[in-house]
């Protein structure tokens, strides 16, 4: 696969209204398609996506961190299977890219938003936040400034998204041992005090990849579906129990 910014990077992704070059449509105006004001398709209509794909539920989950935390790689890596390995070419503006997950029978669509983590990218990014269900913050467990921007982006999420967003915090490059400088217990306490779930990830190794938006879907459908015959379903637990703690050694 060649090196990311081959889709995003595109002036025509980088408008609000733009879409991704593979992406499916959002649920909205799509023909067949019933589209709550949340953007949640209603599950009793099944639609199908750009790709195929028949989904009963449609959100919206947008990347957010500092620049090079690997945002783009973990989205490939949860599409795609693969790592974008060599030189590292930053995202400009914003793209998005679909993957239909099948949760407890439902099928789940997630538009996942990939965004610039530059500074002067900032103003498209606002644009964005309201109408995202789930943000995954990421930091890079090699890098002590993007862990010490974590505040700030939380400052901006509270700012800009919904206050109902579900929100996760993820310390990628869990791999990289020998270059590791935020431990996991740092990541747990600082995601303890903002009272977010947290997971160590790697979009090289791909340690916990499909957890991180499996478990935003599964609460998603869980709020949409509004499940109440069954327990409230619990994000964190549910990762606690599902996660992989990252070891000292690495994957490939
Ligand atoms: N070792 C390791 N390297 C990673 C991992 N994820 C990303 N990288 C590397 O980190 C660099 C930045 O990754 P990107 O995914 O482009 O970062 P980004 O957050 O999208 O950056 P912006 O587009 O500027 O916001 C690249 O050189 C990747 O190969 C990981 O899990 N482990």
């Amino acid at each position: 696969m060649s090196r990311k910014k081959t889709a995003k990077g595109k002036s025509s992704n980088s408008g609000p209204t733009a879409k991704g070059k593979d992406s499916g449509k959002s649920g909205k105006g799509t023909p067949g398609t019933e589209a709550l004001s949340n953007g949640v398709v209603h599950p009793s209509r099944p639609s199908l996506s750009n790709s195929g794909e028949f989904y009963d539920l449609a959100f919206k989950v947008m990347l957010v961190g500092d620049s090079g935390v690997g945002k783009t790689c973990l989205l490939v890596r949860f599409k795609d299977g693969a790592f974008l390995a060599g030189s590292f070419i930053s995202t400009v503006g914003i793209d998005f890219r679909n993957k239909v997950l099948s949760i407890d029978g439902v099928k789940v669509k997630l538009q996942i938003w990939d965004t610039a983590g530059q500074e002067r990218f900032r103003s498209v990014t606002h644009a964005y936040y309201r109408d995202a269900h789930a943000l995954l913050l990421l930091y890079d467990v090699t890098n002590k400034t993007s862990f010490d921007n974590i505040q700030a982006w939380l400052t901006e999420i509270h700012e800009y998204a919904q206050q109902d967003v579900v929100l996760m915090l993820l310390g990628n490059k869990a791999d990289s041992t020998h270059q590791r400088v935020v431990r996991r217990e740092e990541g747990e306490k600082l995601a303890k005090e903002f009272g977010v779930p947290f997971m160590e990830t790697s979009a090289k190794s791909g340690l916990n990849v499909d957890l991180a938006f499996t478990a935003a879907a599964k609460e998603l459908k869980h709020r949409s579906l509004k499940e109440l015959s069954e327990p409230k379903f619990q994000l964190q637990e549910y990762v606690n129990k599902e996660m992989t703690k990252a070891t000292s050694c690495c994957g490939s």
